[in-house]
């Protein structure tokens, strides 16, 4: 793993349902200045499986200046020198990741609340993901909507940067960020495109980042 590197403010994150592209949609997004892939397999995912699509996706993160992340699997990350993981309530505490992971491992941790927000920085999280702001239909088993306001408040309860996720587009991006988000995370509105390399650069320009330009130090 790689030393910290300034947040990336647009988090890709691989759709890996049967009929998606996961990696023919990270190498056009990383030729559109995506910064930033979170591999993240559906729950059908093996640990092979999520393996040999971390591996992949981390080497052309490597080759072109991006950070990788692994949702869930820690193991996997460590395992393909991934840059950090993404956990959630289901997974390990951020606090027992980084206590296997290297020092300048990124952790990303969900929130749906600031009374969550301010237990994961107690943990050591680097950044909080906060969703969802709108329904997904890429995760469809959501229960609460926390909407804008929702992500704001989380925004607003703690010093680190939030990644807003849910149902997200390009207007809506720009929404969460003027609402407090350092950036956001999204599947369908890059994988679903009808041109991923132009919808990238209109989530670029409406997080304010500019192609291969990463804002913000974690
Ligand atoms: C940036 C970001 N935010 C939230 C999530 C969701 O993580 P989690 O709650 O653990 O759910 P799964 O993604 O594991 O189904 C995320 N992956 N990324
Ligand atoms: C993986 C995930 N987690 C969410 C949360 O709110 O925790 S929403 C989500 C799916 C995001 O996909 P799309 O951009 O297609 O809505
Ligand atoms: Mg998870």
């Amino acid at each position: 793993m790689r030393s910290p590197v300034p947040l990336p403010r647009l988090h890709i994150i691989t759709d890996t349902r049967p009929d998606a592209d996961p990696v023919g949609v990270v190498e056009a997004a990383l030729e559109a200045g995506a910064r930033l892939v979170q591999v993240r397999g559906e729950d059908r995912y093996t640990d092979r499986l999520t393996f040999d699509l971390s591996r992949t996706i981390a080497r052309l993160c490597r080759e072109a200046g991006a950070v990788c992340l692994v949702n869930d699997a820690v193991h996997v990350a460590m395992a393909v020198g991934a840059d950090g993981v993404h956990l959630g309530a289901d997974d390990l505490p951020a606090d027992a990741a980084r206590a296997i992971l290297p020092e300048t491992a990124i952790v990303g941790a969900t929130c749906r609340d600031p009374h969550e927000a301010r237990a994961a920085r107690r943990v050591g999280a680097t950044y909080l993901g906060v969703g969802p702001v709108r329904a997904s239909g890429t995760k469809t088993a959501l229960k609460r909507i926390i909407g804008l306001d929702g992500m704001g408040a989380v925004a607003g309860a703690v010093d680190l940067p939030v990644i807003a996720i849910g149902g997200l587009d390009a207007d809506l991006a720009a929404e969460c960020v003027e609402n407090g988000a350092h950036g956001v995370a999204v599947v369908s509105a890059v994988s679903r495109a009808a041109d991923v390399k132009a919808a990238v650069g209109e989530l670029l320009h409406a997080v304010g980042e500019r192609a291969g330009t990463p804002a913000g130090a974690v």
